[in-house]
This record gives C-alpha cells, structure tokens and sequence, in this order.
C-alpha cells in the first residue's frame, strides 16, 4: 500500500514536476502542488500530474482573503477535483466556513502555525506564542468552522490530536529524516516521529525531490513509515 506521504512537488517547470511525480508515485499515498508550480501552469498541471501518476492531488494554495474571495476562489480550483485544499486558518473562522461550504467534494485544511515560524518569528509578528499554543487555539477555530483537516507540525500532532479527536486528518510538514538539511524548516521532526505521534499524512519535500533518485528516497521513507506501523512484522 502506497505510504501516507504527500511529496511537494516544488519544481521550477512543469517537465521536472511530471518526472519526480512519476518517479516517486510508486510509493507514495498523494502528490502535492503548490503555489510555486500553480501560479506559473495553473489547473494544467494539476490535470498533468495527476493523469501521469494515479495518485492523489493535493492543491497547497494557502488561501487566506476575506471570505467571499476564498469562496470563490475555492469553488473554481474544486472544479479540478483537488482531494486537499488548504486555507490559512488565521484567516478566522467565516473565511473558513466559506471554503468549506464552497468547495463541498474537497477536504479543506487548515494551515495553524506555519512549520517555518518558531517562538520567536510568532512573537515578531504579534501572533501569541508559544507556537504549540498558538496551533491549538487555531485548529480549535478551523474545526469549529468545519475544516476536517489540519496544517501542523509534527510537534503539536498528539496535542491537535487529543483537543480534535480522531476524525480531523492532521497533516504535518516540517518532516526530515535523520541527518537531513532542515533548510527553512523550524519545528522539525523525523517521519517515523511524525507518523508515531499520529500524523495522517506526512509533508515531504526536498529530502525527496532533491535526492540523486527522488524515487528510491520516497521508497526508503516508505519502508520507514511501515516499520513504525507494524512494528512487530
Ligand atoms: O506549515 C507549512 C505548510 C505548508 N508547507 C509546505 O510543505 C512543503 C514542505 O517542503 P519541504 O521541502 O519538505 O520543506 C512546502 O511545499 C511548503 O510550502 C510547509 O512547509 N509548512
């Protein structure tokens, strides 16, 4: 079974997205796409990537407007059948429930504290920290607003979890295997961490696309991840 990994499919053109989509799709649960790839090929590439590799589409596009603009820009990307959509949640609580009510055959998730931002980041910009803080008051407002999925770091997924109960998908990024570069990452965690605090589906970008072979990488993560759910095979 293909593993609960959505690969961020970061590339800078559309022919190096195709190519590490069907390289990794073996193995791998969803393909993300976001704003990087979406603002430059629109819809096509949702269309391309998902007519190549059968997997999952998962549209990161981060909405966060007032609500009429979310609604509407919701209902026109669901046309193209995204599984994930997500929204800022901080964008409160009539933002959300207009991209839920708009966009009813696609999950809207909810992103609480960017994975980027630590204490200190959260602290400039006047958002009340801690940043575990800060995602729980969050994913409180989204589900309240009728998101069925959350945007968190693998940090604060037994926390999300225990104040969300076991029906809200939790989605972390932030997610590096041992060893791995955390680049821009701030609140990071390994995928075996992640998914043995109760992620559903993890986030992982660079350490898979940026490998030598993007799909033995996501292979390798793959075997990680079903050694942590059945640990005694
Ligand atoms: O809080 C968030 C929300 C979204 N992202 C997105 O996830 C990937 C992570 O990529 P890596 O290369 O594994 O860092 C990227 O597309 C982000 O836009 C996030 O990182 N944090």
């Amino acid at each position: 079974m293909a593993a609960p990994i959505a690969v961020a499919i970061d590339a800078p053109d559309i022919e190096t997205a195709a190519r590490w989509a069907s390289e990794v799709a073996p193995h791998v649960s969803t393909v993300k796409v976001g704003l990087e790839l979406y603002l430059r090929y629109g819809p096509e590439v949702v269309g391309t990537l998902r007519g190549g590799t059968k997997t999952s589409v998962f549209l990161d596009l981060k909405l966060h407007d007032i609500p009429a603009t979310v609604a509407g820009a919701a209902r026109n990307v669901a046309r193209f059948k995204p599984s994930i959509l997500t929204v800022h949640a901080a964008g409160g609580r009539d933002m959300i429930a207009a991209a839920v009510e708009a966009a009813p055959q696609t999950t809207i998730a909810a992103v609480t504290v960017l994975t980027s931002l630590d204490d200190s980041a959260l602290a400039e910009i006047g958002l009340a920290g801690p940043a575990g803080d800060a995602a729980r008051r969050l994913a409180v407002l989204a589900v309240e607003a009728g998101a069925r999925a959350l945007v968190c770091s693998p940090h604060e997924v037994a926390s999300l979890r225990a104040e969300v109960g076991p029906d809200v998908m939790l989605i972390t990024p932030g997610v590096r295997p041992a060893g791995a570069d955390r680049g821009d990452q701030a609140r990071v965690a390994t995928p075996e961490e992640a998914i043995a605090a109760g992620a559903d589906l993890l986030v992982i970008g660079r350490p898979i696309t940026r490998a030598a072979d993007p799909g033995a990488a996501a292979a390798k993560i793959a075997a990680a991840l079903r050694r942590v759910e059945a640990p005694s095979a």
